[in-house]
């Protein structure tokens, strides 16, 4: 997700190379001072000092600004990204690695917020740490070697502690995942969750308390080994500390003039070194989020074919065929269910019920015509053509499907305000009483099954696609209503022009399509037309 350009680096060193050169002299300037050089006791020393400061400050506000566009760049793009991949990535790939990764992925994103802060100082503590090496080895290399060492075997401790870290980070965002799993049953269970006290022990008890636990002990133990580990690395200076006042000038190896410049350079360093194992954590943090981004990607990688699926122009419909179309929710395991061979044509017009028992691959057969569901062998022809069809079908069929969902917001082409198509389907819904008015926020309210489900049928309606396909459509409607729409709505549809294709269990109705097809297993086992209701009954049911 995070890729350095040529272009980045440039920018990186233009800042590094005179942002070191300005702080190595500041540092040389107290270093000179304090040892009493006289050379950098004059009025104008003071100047130079505060200009350096200024300049320094500036370069750091320019860096700073080109960085926050670079990392706002990766963090909001990326959010555009992560949102296009989801609604571009096939149905099967969320049902498959679940929807919560959607929502952990937004939330490794935002890991990219502190990237300005982080890099900005590893590049100025880096700086910083190399100029001040440079220095004591200019004043004597044997001790800068043996400081080296010291800060060498910390680092050394500390990078081995760190890079065991990475797996226990990943592990506590799988057990976030979780969680985030849980918050979704709690949203959407709530009824469920509120009509049993077991299933809400259990939830708590068995599931989110032992998570929640496992997450805290995790987290806790990876907060306390990064804070024992920052420990070590600001102790560790003071070993290095008194190695340089009682150790190094016993031994004859470094001045006791230079002493004081060593010790100040050592506690000028100090805060780099910190920064600089401080920011270890937020760059493992990166690596397991940028990881698991790309994971995402990966997982919800676009399907050439599901790219720029766009309405370009209003479509005839005339016919429907599919040809030896099977669909395995499992392409491994045979065993599994699997929809086909389906052979069949729906054409112009035509008012098709699809019927069965319950797992008999009704709506999987209505995810494969939609193409929402990718054949896994076949084809399927939209009149005549079966190449790049996918776009076309959407084009061309608006659904209700069994779990409908009103939007928050109008996310499609058509106005309701001052429609009048819109306010006499209203009425026919018998929804005028319940929406007041023409306005989106009326239309998407809180309403109950079965006027959310007219509401989403109005809606379907506004699109003016050819095909109306319609899941389960009347399940919630109450018997009077259910009435009204085998036997008025439906011949109105048929009067606008509509093809309908309605998945039902509504047996009483079936008279009112002009062909029933039956399926069981993920066949098709019966497909018949409707000439009258006794000859339906027996060639359904025998
Ligand atoms: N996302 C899925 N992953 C794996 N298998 C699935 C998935 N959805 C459905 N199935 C399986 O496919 C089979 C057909 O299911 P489908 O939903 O098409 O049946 P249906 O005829 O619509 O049933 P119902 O009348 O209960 O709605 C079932 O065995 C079901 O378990």
């Amino acid at each position: 997700m995070i890729r350095l350009k040529i272009k980045n680096i440039v920018y990186i060193i233009l800042y590094a190379l005179p942002n070191t050169i300005l702080s190595f002299g500041i540092v040389y300037i107290i270093n000179n001072v304090l040892s009493g050089n006289q050379a950098f006791l004059g009025d104008h020393m003071g100047i130079v000092f505060l200009a350096l400061i200024g300049y320094t400050y500036l370069l750091n506000i320019v860096f700073q600004k080109w960085l926050n566009k670079f990392a706002f760049d990766v963090l909001y793009d990326n959010e555009k990204k992560i949102f296009n991949q989801i609604l571009s990535a096939p149905m099967r790939s969320l049902e498959r690695f679940g929807s919560k990764r959607f929502l952990t992925a937004v939330e490794d994103l935002r890991t990219f917020s502190q990237l300005p802060y982080t890099v900005t100082h590893t590049v100025n503590s880096v700086l910083m740490l190399v100029l001040c090496l440079v220095y004591m080895f200019s004043l004597s290399s044997i001790s800068a070697l043996i400081v080296i060492g010291l800060i060498a075997i910390v680092a050394a401790c500390y990078f081995v502690v760190i890079n065991s870290m990475s797996s226990q980070v990943s592990t506590l965002r799988e057990y976030n995942e979780d969680y985030y799993q849980y918050v979704g049953d709690v949203i959407d269970g709530f009824q469920e969750l509120k009509l049993s006290f077991f299933r809400r022990t259990n939830l708590m008890n068995k599931f989110l308390v032992p998570n929640r636990d496992l997450a805290k002990k995790l987290d806790f133990k990876i907060s306390y080994i990064f804070l024992s580990v920052n420990l070590i690395s600001q102790y560790g200076l003071y070993v290095v500390i008194a190695v340089i006042l009682f150790v190094l000038p016993g031994m004859g190896i470094l001045p006791r003039a230079d002493v004081i410049s060593y010790v100040v350079i050592i506690m000028f360093v100090s805060g780099p070194i910190n920064n600089l194992i401080n920011l270890q954590q937020m760059y493992t943090r990166f690596i397991v989020a940028n990881s698991r981004i790309n994971r995402f990607l990966n997982d919800f990688k676009l399907l050439a074919n599901d790219v720029n699926l766009e309405v370009t122009e209003s479509l005839e419909f005339e016919s429907l065929v599919f040809k030896d179309v099977y669909f395995y929710y499992d392409e491994e395991n045979k065993e599994s269910f699997a929809l086909g061979p389906i052979n069949l044509e729906i054409k112009k017009g035509e008012t098709i019920f699809i019927v069965g028992g319950n797992g008999s691959g009704k709506s999987t057969f209505i995810n494969a015509l939609t193409g929402i569901y990718d054949p896994s062998m076949g084809e399927i022809a939209l009149n005549g053509k079966t190449e790049n069809i996918k776009g076309d079908l959407q084009n061309i069929i608006s659904s209700v499907f069994t779990q409908n969902h009103i939007f928050s917001n109008n996310y499609d082409n058509y106005k309701i305000e001052g429609n009048t198509f819109y306010n006499e389907w209203l009425e026919i819904m018998k929804l005028k009483e319940v929406v007041a008015d023409d306005k989106e926020e009326s239309a998407r309210r809180g309403f109950s099954k079965g006027q959310s489900k007219r509401m989403s049928l109005i809606f379907a309606l506004l699109e003016e696609k050819p095909i109306i396909v319609l899941d389960e459509w009347a399940a919630d409607q109450d018997p009077q209503f259910r009435k009204y729409f085998y036997e008025e709505l439906i011949p109105k549809l048929q009067e606008m022009g509509k093809t309908i294709i309605a998945v039902t269990h509504d047996d009483a109705y079936f008279h009112n399509a002009n062909r029933i097809i039956k399926f069981d297993y993920g066949q098709i086992v019966r497909d018949v037309p409707v000439i009258s209701r006794q000859e339906l009954t027996e060639s359904l049911w025998q």
